[in-house]
């Protein structure tokens, strides 16, 4: 069997000035899972996901990444795309930011070429490559950066709230990505506080409550479908499980979780008046 993509044993990770932001975390991420961490504000999700990306050391425990203790030897096969796009955006042209980790890959210029084509066409950004990531809007530079995270090709990608504050075309763009990605084996860890993503971006979701500590993980039906655990955590259960919960009959296997499950209940019930 592979080696897992993410293994964390007991993670623990405290600032300076004493506050931990994860407890005793133990995660184990398998190749080409689709994993949510979901939590509410503050519960230290953003921390997590730096730590699973090797970008911040542990205060205790430790984590391996396709078996290897050092995250720099693994550097290329995993990509973290944390919420600030301009991290990732500092070449003069974004074409330059699209080149710049195949070229650091030393891969040969027409290959290089071919991968910022591609991803320019994936993230419709064709007519920006030339222009410098800080004439772009919020909205392109989330998806210039996202194209730059994908650039290396990588195995892994953990991303921290991909869709916040995107409007419905740029959010399914990336959704229409992180599918693409999933079909192809790539593995995705998925930060959010939003529980109706998670459907749209998980089949395995890692539940965190708000000091830091995974307190539930499970299908995303588990998680979502128990609203005792998500208000304990800070939460409110998505609006499909809101709204279908609240009528008569409709529990157990029956309530949807997600878009696709409700449109099929809704037919159902269509066919059967
Ligand atoms: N530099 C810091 N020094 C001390 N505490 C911090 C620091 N940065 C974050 N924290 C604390 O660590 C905890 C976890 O923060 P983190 O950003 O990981 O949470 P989050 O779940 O990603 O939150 P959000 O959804 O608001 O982005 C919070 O209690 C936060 O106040």
């Amino acid at each position: 069997m592979s080696d897992p993509v993410v293994d964390a044993r007991d993670v623990t990770y405290r600032h300076p000035d004493g506050t931990v932001a994860v407890d005793g975390v133990d995660l184990r991420i398998e190749p080409g899972t689709r994993v949510a961490l979901l939590g509410a504000n503050g519960a230290g999700k953003s921390t997590l996901l730096q730590l699973l990306g090797g970008l911040l050391d542990p205060s205790e425990g430790t984590v391996r990444w396709f078996g290897e203790r050092d995250a720099d030897v693994v550097r290329d096969r995993l990509s973290v795309l944390l919420q600030d796009a301009d991290d990732y955006l500092f070449n003069p042209t974004v074409r330059e930011d699209l080149a710049y980790g195949p070229r650091q890959l030393r891969l040969p210029a027409n290959e290089v070429d071919e991968r910022v084509a591609t991803l320019a066409a994936r993230f419709d950004l064709e007519s920006l490559l030339d222009r410098p990531p800080f004439r772009l809007s919020g909205g392109e530079k989330r998806r210039a950066a996202f194209a730059a995270a994908l650039s290396l090709d990588p195995e892994a990608l953990l991303l921290d709230e991909p869709v916040s504050h995107l409007d419905a075309q740029n959010r399914r763009r990336i959704l229409d990505a992180l599918d693409e990605l999933a079909s192809e084996g790539v593995t995705t860890v998925v930060a959010t506080p939003d529980p109706d993503l998670v459907p749209a971006v998980a089949d395995r979701v890692c539940l965190l409550g708000p000091s830091g500590t995974v307190v539930a993980d499970g299908t995303p039906r588990e998680i979502l479908t128990d609203r005792e655990r998500l208000r304990a955590a800070g939460l409110r259960p998505p609006t499909l499980v809101r709204l279908f919960g609240d009528l008569d009959g409709v529990d157990g296997e029956d309530l949807p979780v997600s878009l696709s499950e409700a449109d099929a209940l809704l037919r159902r019930w269509r066919e059967t008046e």
